[in-house]
């Protein structure tokens, strides 16, 4: 199977990076050209559990990409989905599948707009990653990876798209539904990638603050209404299970959150896709959504801040 990594961030590094321990072959494709030098200069430096290494896939830029690949591994941001499938246009057949496990609500919708839903694989993933810099990542702690086939589970494509994730140690579940896993994963990171963000925390130092309880069950009502409202199975009992799992160290408590991370290197968040649409979806539906209408508007004010800042500092330096 021709794998690419259409975004080879964080998540697409560790993505790739365990793939490649497969008989499949790899090509990250990403747009940052200074990164996709250093990884074809020197391989991935990969910072794990079990020390460091160097992973040799080939990289590209979008444009430089050419023949067709039998899977698309998507892991850009969600804002960066249509412009990179844009990008794509040209090495995407009927043949090819997109498989998409990055976070927020509305992603296959975006898909949607490029090919048939059934050559979309959809899903969510509790992996995690840091990009340190071109050409380096840390993959630490433990995860796992929930998919369906848009299409069918029992296509023999997705079968084999299963058993190759398997081999590559990324431990796969096949869900009859997806919808529910990307629902309980976006309230997860509304919790968690959002609370961190804003008290510039890691996971587990958030699990030691005497009120978090009430923070996450402030957001899961919200999310429990809405989704109420969408007639969209949710469980905010067994979401906060999952968030509170996240808290050792072992798991993702040292883990910054890839939202601080954005918020660290002064990118835009994913926030209009996690907190932000529930509170969008509230407005419209007049169902009262104030924790999360906060939020995103805490979080949207760090971005400007940090705006500012940057533009302050410019202007500050001379030429
Ligand atoms: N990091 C983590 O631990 C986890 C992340 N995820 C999800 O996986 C997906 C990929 O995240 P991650 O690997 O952390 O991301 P990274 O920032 O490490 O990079 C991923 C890709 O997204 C692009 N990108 C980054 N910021 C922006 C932006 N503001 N606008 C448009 N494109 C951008 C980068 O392009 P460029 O080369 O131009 O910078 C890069 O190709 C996201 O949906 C994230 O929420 C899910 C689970 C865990
Ligand atoms: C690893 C995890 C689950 C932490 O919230 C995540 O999805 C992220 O960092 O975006």
């Amino acid at each position: 199977m021709k794998i690419a990594i259409a975004g080879a961030g964080a998540m697409g590094g560790r993505f790739g990076s365990m793939l490649s321990t497969t008989e499949n072959p790899v090509t990250f494709i990403d747009l940052w050209a200074q990164h996709v030098q250093a990884i074809n200069a020197h391989g991935l430096l990969v910072h794990t559990d079990h020390g460091d290494e160097r992973v040799h896939v080939p990289a590209y830029l979008p444009q430089d990409v050419h023949g067709s690949f039998d899977l698309i591994v998507l892991f850009t941001k969600a804002m960066g989905i249509a412009p990179m499938l844009t990008a794509l246009k040209p090495v995407i057949t009927p043949q090819t599948h997109i498989l998409v496990l990055g976070n927020g609500i509305g992603n296959i919708e975006t898909i949607s707009r490029f090919v048939p839903k059934d050559q979309i694989i959809a899903g969510v993933t509790v992996w995690s990653a840091a990009l340190n810099g071109p050409g380096e990542i840390t993959m630490k702690g433990d995860g796992g990876v929930t998919l369906e086939a848009l299409g069918s589970n029992e296509a023999p494509f997705f079968k084999q798209v299963v058993q190759v994730l398997q081999d590559a140690g990324l431990k796969p579940t096949a869900s009859h539904d997806v919808l529910a896993a990307i629902w309980r994963k976006a309230a997860l990171n509304s919790v968690l990638n959002t609370y961190c963000t804003i008290l510039d925390c890691n996971i587990g130092e958030f699990g030691q603050l005497p009120d978090h309880d009430a923070m996450i069950d402030g957001v899961l009502s919200e999310f429990s209404q809405i989704a109420a409202k969408q007639h969209m199975h949710f469980d905010a009992a067994d979401t906060k299970q999952l968030i509170v799992a996240q808290f050792p160290d072992d798991k993702n408590g040292l883990h910054y959150p890839s939202m601080h991370q954005d918020m660290a290197k002064g990118r835009k968040t994913e926030i209009d896709f996690l907190n932000g649409y529930i509170a969008k979806v509230g407005a419209r539906k007049h169902i009262a959504t104030p924790i999360n209408a906060m939020l995103t508007a805490l979080v949207h004010s760090k971005e400007k801040l940090n705006e500012l800042q940057s533009s302050r500092e410019k202007v500050a330096t001379p030429v």
